[in-house]
């Protein structure tokens, strides 16, 4: 279906324009941990994401612009926040609206188009709502701002592709800037002290791996100790490896994960990841004080998946490879990727290990929406007797619930149906 962009809303002796997107999360497979500048948000080094589907978890927001509003406002969840109070999403909003103002000059000059609306000049009212836990370590902000450049772009009219449009979600949260494409994702530290070279682009379609998967593992949906932004500051002051990090291993692994990307070399990709994810996560112990972001629950399903990873053919005895790859970014949540085929066998070890909290419904547990359960074939593991003595089994509940969802696409225009706001261009929906 062809969604427009923007849409009017006409009413009596005024026109107003909304526009509505949904936009996904990014997993980084290649850890963006550091700034160079942290007013620009520029990166210490390149890094490398999966946008995952947004059927499973996204962000939805719908901008209004309107001559009759008096102030910016947002309603983040159906709660109020002051824009005023974060120079990140001002930031965003004032560069989206220069660009504005820059394209309504042009059309001035031109005399061309006299009807086009002085948008820049009109006050907003934002609506976004995530689907998931916000600030949780699931990476709300990439999505969040994700969504609100391009509602931004599309409200306005700006005629910037995505790569443009990504360094503008990119001083909105530095990981934003990778969901701004669909597929596999590349951030492109750059050189340039202004940040111009330093962009997401595209490495390859979310079409070139179709049978790539991610399971989510939801450990804590509680709002994090340590924030990535003040926690990567505090690692760039004191770590002493972290220099060998950025200089050396992530200009290696960029290229290592990109070749293993185009190859489909499942081997290669789920290697690099792990490696990655801990190293990022020694670069945050050796940050001074330390920063702990992964727990013995975490800790657990790293054992369990190089478990996994080990496992020999019942018949043949020959090793059965590398299955499944683990990440974690700055949270104890874990997200494991693995090829469509090995979920199955996966799930049942993660709920073997981990069970659903006793009075926990196994429906909210594991939804299961490909329906890998379903299937009546046995894939013939015993669970407990091939994975004895590994990890213990956790108590019920330890892992919240697993989120199964595959690679995805970029930021949609969302139908005027989705709006998440009334009328009156107030949220319809409002937490007490
Ligand atoms: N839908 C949204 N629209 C605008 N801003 C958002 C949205 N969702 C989240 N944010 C902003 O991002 C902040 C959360 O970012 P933070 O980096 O702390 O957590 P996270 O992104 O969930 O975790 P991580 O980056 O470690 O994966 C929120 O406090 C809010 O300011
Ligand atoms: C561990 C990470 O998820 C860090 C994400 O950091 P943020 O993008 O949330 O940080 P800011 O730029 O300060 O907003 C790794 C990654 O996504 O690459």
């Amino acid at each position: 279906m062809d969604i427009s962009k923007r849409i009017q809303i006409k009413h009596s002796n005024i026109t107003e324009y909304e526009s509505s997107v949904t936009s996904p999360v990014n997993i980084a497979v290649i850890k963006y941990w550091g700034k160079r500048n942290s007013e620009l948000i520029l990166p210490t080094n390149s890094s490398l994401s999966c946008t995952l589907s947004q059927d499973h978890l996204n962000t939805k927001t719908t901008i209004r612009a309107s001559p009759k509003f008096n102030t910016d406002r947002l309603w983040l969840n159906g709660v109020e926040e002051k824009i005023s109070a974060s120079t990140r999403l001002t930031n965003c909003i004032n560069k989206a609206r220069e660009l504005r103002k820059q394209l309504e000059n042009a059309l001035e000059d031109q005399e061309e188009n006299t009807s086009e609306k002085p948008l820049s000049k009109w006050k907003i009212h934002i609506a976004s709502e995530n689907n998931f836990p916000t600030a949780a370590g699931l990476a709300s902000s990439a999505s969040g701002y994700a969504a609100l450049v391009q509602a931004l772009a599309n409200l306005y009219e700006l005629p910037l592709n995505q790569t443009e449009l990504s360094k503008i979600a990119r001083i909105g949260s530095g990981s934003a800037c990778r969901s701004m494409f669909g597929g596999f994702v590349a951030w492109r530290a750059g050189v340039d002290p202004n940040g111009e070279d330093s962009y997401a682009e595209c490495v390859a379609p979310e079409s070139h791996w179709p049978d790539l998967h991610a399971l989510i593992l939801v450990v804590s949906d509680a709002k994090k100790g340590t924030s990535s932004t003040s926690g990567m500051s505090t690692t760039v002051k004191t770590s002493e490896l972290f220099p060998m990090r950025i200089e050396k291993v992530v200009p290696e692994r960029m290229k290592k994960m990109e070749e293993a990307i185009k190859n489909r070399d499942f081997n290669s990709f789920a290697i690099l990841t792990m490696k990655d994810s801990n190293q990022f996560h020694s670069v945050c112990l050796d940050t001074y004080p330390p920063i702990f972001y992964m727990n013995d629950i975490s800790r657990g399903i790293v054992h369990l998946v190089h478990a996994f990873n080990e496992q020999k053919d019942s018949t043949t005895g020959k090793p059965l490879g590398i299955r499944a790859a683990y990440t974690f970014d700055a949270g104890p949540n874990a997200v494991i990727y693995a090829e469509k085929q090995h979920i199955r066998e996966l799930v049942r070890i993660f709920m073997h290990f981990f069970p659903p909290a006793t009075t926990q419904p196994a429906s909210t547990y594991f939804p299961d929406p490909f329906g890998v359960l379903q299937s009546e074939s046995d894939d013939g593991i015993n669970v407990e007797k091939a994975y004895k003595g590994i990890v213990p089994r956790f108590d019920p509940g330890s892992v919240r619930r697993i989120i199964h969802t595959c690679v995805g696409e970029g930021p949609r225009s969302a139908p005027p149906s989705v709006s998440l706001l009334n009328e009156s261009g107030m949220p319809k929906r409002v937490k007490d």
